[in-house]
């Protein structure tokens, strides 16, 4: 599509479909002041829609063109953002935040996404103030292109087994690295293929024969002069993905590769000149990076949910489709209770991990200082809650955006449709930064602590308190009479405080038992793994309409309190569907961030659709080669043989 229609193509229409335009007339509340509240002020959101301004004012932030794009050609826009938003960022000195917004309002679509999300953030975290005072002023002036290099092609949970090793060299005062073995390859790092020149390896420490675990080292990949590798470097892409193909996943073979011994981070241990290994801090203090890219995953989560939402949203108010009585006009397919049970639980829950991910970027923050100035003392239920929270929000975001594809029919099958890509972009989620069921693992792992704690009295961390408080009755006592109850927060906190009590308390009752009866513990652990990986899941009535049976195994709900929660939770899902169109609007996703021809705010679907359609590269000719090459041959044939049978 010529730029000039690009331009066309996203520019809002003052014709807004009828039924989207009747939705926003009826809003029940001030849309404005929702999504101040969502960027969390005013301010954040002019300060959005000025990076809005200064993103889609590049042509290469428009891109309508990307449907039909060739690998080469995604990676090298996704490096051409990459190299805008750098650029803007030291020039316009934007913090944190300011550039997590605007990778936000670039869907994240850039190749050297890792430079900030965990290259830099690693150099704050793991090196010593002499090593930062060196490094960081390279990496935030671009001059150091990086990526995180720490799972390999055998292993990417179990870090312990890694094999990667870091050698030290007490004569040269150096150390030496390898990829010993085929699998210990680094392999799926991000940028780590074509774009970057040096990178964080994690590695295994040996000094004088002795193996003291995963250590982070800076190791130069390329050159600064030409981006040649290195001697010793092997480094490349390890090929197309799902999604996220703009960004150049790689593979790196390290052979006798030479570092000096100040490039191992030095914060929490060092190897002194003389070969001596000293440790400093908690040995899980280099494990800070990854419990960062947790709670940032809770951000991207409510991002990826809320650009799906207010697509299927939007989309199902357009779309009429069959009628309820035979001669009545056609339906809003929103309007159908079924379409609401698909679509309206990813708007409730984009709400909710909006709120808990700033729950948990505070206890980050919180806990972040506390550990900068040597108090590790809240890390373990930081690790806790993030590991929880990241496995349960991206597994949730995935299911949910998968209802809302499906609530598109055929068109949410398109690509221009845009929810397709979302889900597949969404879809690593659950595996990056640890695998889900690991990850939920280890969040059991500190719950059944804190049980074994509040079974002899002993204090329990802030957010496990309820461990404490609800009784061990095996009758259900919650007050819930009526739908009124239902509507009750403090009651609804209450049923899943009871049934978390049960299920956490019951997982760790079983594992006792399993143990007791002469079973090895980490045997146990595997026989009661779906218990425990229970325990460390649970968002308000469709949860608990969904796991129906954690609320009623456990004295926890009757079946007739159920049944009252399933009501209020449709007649929830009604009231909500009066309002779902502002409360998607109070997004504000601009269209080209949204980037979807079904969800696009003036309500223009069909209009959309078929200018998309114009874009694709089988429409650039009437008649495509093809026909030429294949298929004129087998009608001529075709012909030939009727023509034969005819005279017969
Ligand atoms: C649509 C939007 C999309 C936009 C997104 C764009 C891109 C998305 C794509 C990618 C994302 C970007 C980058 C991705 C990067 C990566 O994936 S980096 C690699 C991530 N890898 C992992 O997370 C590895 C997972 N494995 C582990 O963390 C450990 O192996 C594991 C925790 C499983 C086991 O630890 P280990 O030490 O081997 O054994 P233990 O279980 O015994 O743990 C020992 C104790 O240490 C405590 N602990 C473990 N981890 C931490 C931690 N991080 N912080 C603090 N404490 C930790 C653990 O609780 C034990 O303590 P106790 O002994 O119980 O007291
Ligand atoms: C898009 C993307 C980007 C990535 N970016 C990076 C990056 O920048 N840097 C980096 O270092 N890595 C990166 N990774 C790698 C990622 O961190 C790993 O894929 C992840 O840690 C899982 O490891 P694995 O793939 O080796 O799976 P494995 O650890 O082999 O696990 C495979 C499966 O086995 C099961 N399993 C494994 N262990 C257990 C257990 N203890 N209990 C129960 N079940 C278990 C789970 O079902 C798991 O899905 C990226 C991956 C993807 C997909």
């Amino acid at each position: 599509m010529a730029a000039a229609n690009r331009d066309a193509f996203w520019a809002p229409s003052s014709k807004v479909n009828p039924d989207l335009a009747r939705e926003r007339e009826s809003a029940t509340f001030d849309v404005r002041e929702l999504t101040h509240i969502i960027d969390g002020s005013p301010d954040r959101t002019k300060r959005r829609k000025e990076l809005e301004n200064l993103l889609y004012s590049e042509p290469v932030f428009r891109d309508v063109g990307r449907l039909s794009m060739e690998r080469d050609e995604i990676y090298e826009q996704g490096v051409l953002k990459s190299i805008k938003l750098f650029e803007w960022s030291r020039k316009y000195k934007w913090d944190d935040d300011d550039f997590e917004l605007a990778s936000r309002l670039a869907n994240h679509d850039i190749s050297m996404s890792l430079q900030h999300a965990m290259f830099i953030p690693a150099i704050e975290r793991l090196a010593s103030d002499t090593q930062k005072a060196k490094w960081l002023p390279r990496a935030l002036h671009y001059e150091m292109i990086g990526t995180y290099a720490q799972t390999e092609l055998g292993h990417g949970t179990n870090l312990m087994e890694l094999e990667t090793t870091a050698t030290f060299d007490p004569e040269r005062n150096e150390f030496i690295m390898n990829s010993p073995t085929v699998t210990s390859m680094k392999w799926w790092p991000g940028a780590l293929g074509k774009s970057s020149n040096t990178a964080i390896v994690l590695a295994q420490l040996i000094v004088k024969g002795k193996n003291h675990g995963l250590h982070p080292f800076l190791v130069p990949l390329r050159s600064m002069e030409d981006h040649t590798p290195l001697p010793g470097i092997s480094v490349g892409d390890i090929g197309p993905k799902m999604a996220l193909n703009c960004i150049d996943n790689g593979f790196l073979i390290m052979k006798n590769v030479r570092i000096p011994r100040e490039n191992m981070f030095m914060k929490n241990a060092e190897v002194t000149r003389d070969g001596r290994f000293i440790s400093r801090g908690v040995d899980k203090a280099n494990y800070a990076t990854m419990v960062l890219v947790r709670v940032k995953i809770t951000r991207w989560a409510f991002e990826s949910l809320s650009d799906g939402a207010t697509t299927a949203v939007r989309y199902s108010v357009v779309r009429r489709q069959s009628s309820l009585k035979p001669g009545e006009r056609e339906l809003q397919v929103l309007d159908y209770q079924s379409q609401q049970y698909k679509v309206l639980p990813a708007l409730a829950a984009s709400y909710a991990f909006l709120m808990t991910n700033r729950s948990l970027h505070r206890l980050y923050d919180s806990v972040h200082a506390d550990i900068m100035a040597g108090n590790t003392k809240l890390l373990a239920e930081l690790h806790c809650q993030s590991s929880a929270l990241k496995a349960y929000m991206s597994e949730v975001v995935v299911q949910l955006l998968e209802l809302c594809r499906q609530a598109c029919g055929g068109h949410g099958y398109l690509a221009s449709s845009g929810i397709g890509l979302l889900c597949a972009s969404s879809a690593p989620l659950v595996t990056v930064e640890g695998e889900n069921s690991v990850l939920y693992q280890q969040a059991a792992r500190y719950l059944m602590k804190q049980v074994a704690k509040a079974v002899v009295g002993d204090p329990v961390a802030s957010g496990f308190q309820y461990l404490l408080t609800q009784s061990s009755s095996d009758r259900p006592d919650i007050r819930i009479q009526n739908l009124a109850d239902c509507g009750n927060l403090d009651t609804l906190l209450q049923v899943y405080q009871r049934m978390a009590f049960s299920v956490v308390t019951g997982a760790a009752r079983k594992l006792q038992m399993a143990i007791e009866s002469g079973v090895e513990q980490h045997v146990a652990w595997n026989n009661n793994m779906v218990s425990l990986i229970q325990a460390a899941r649970f968002y308000a009535l469709h949860g608990i309409a969904k796991e129906a049976g954690y609320f009623l195994a456990t004295p926890t709900l009757t079946p007739d309190q159920f049944e009252l929660v399933r009501a209020a939770e449709l007649q929830a899902m009604a009231k909500v569907r009066h309002d779902a169109v502002p409360l998607v609007d109070a997004f504000d996703l601009h269209d080209i961030c949204l980037h979807s021809a079904l969800g696009c705010y003036d309500g223009n679907v069909y209009e959309r659709l078929y200018a998309l359609a114009q874009t694709s590269s089988l429409n650039k000719t009437q008649v495509h080669p093809a026909y030429y090459k294949h298929i004129r041959g087998l009608v001529k044939d075709g012909q030939k043989q009727l023509r034969q049978q005819s005279k017969l």
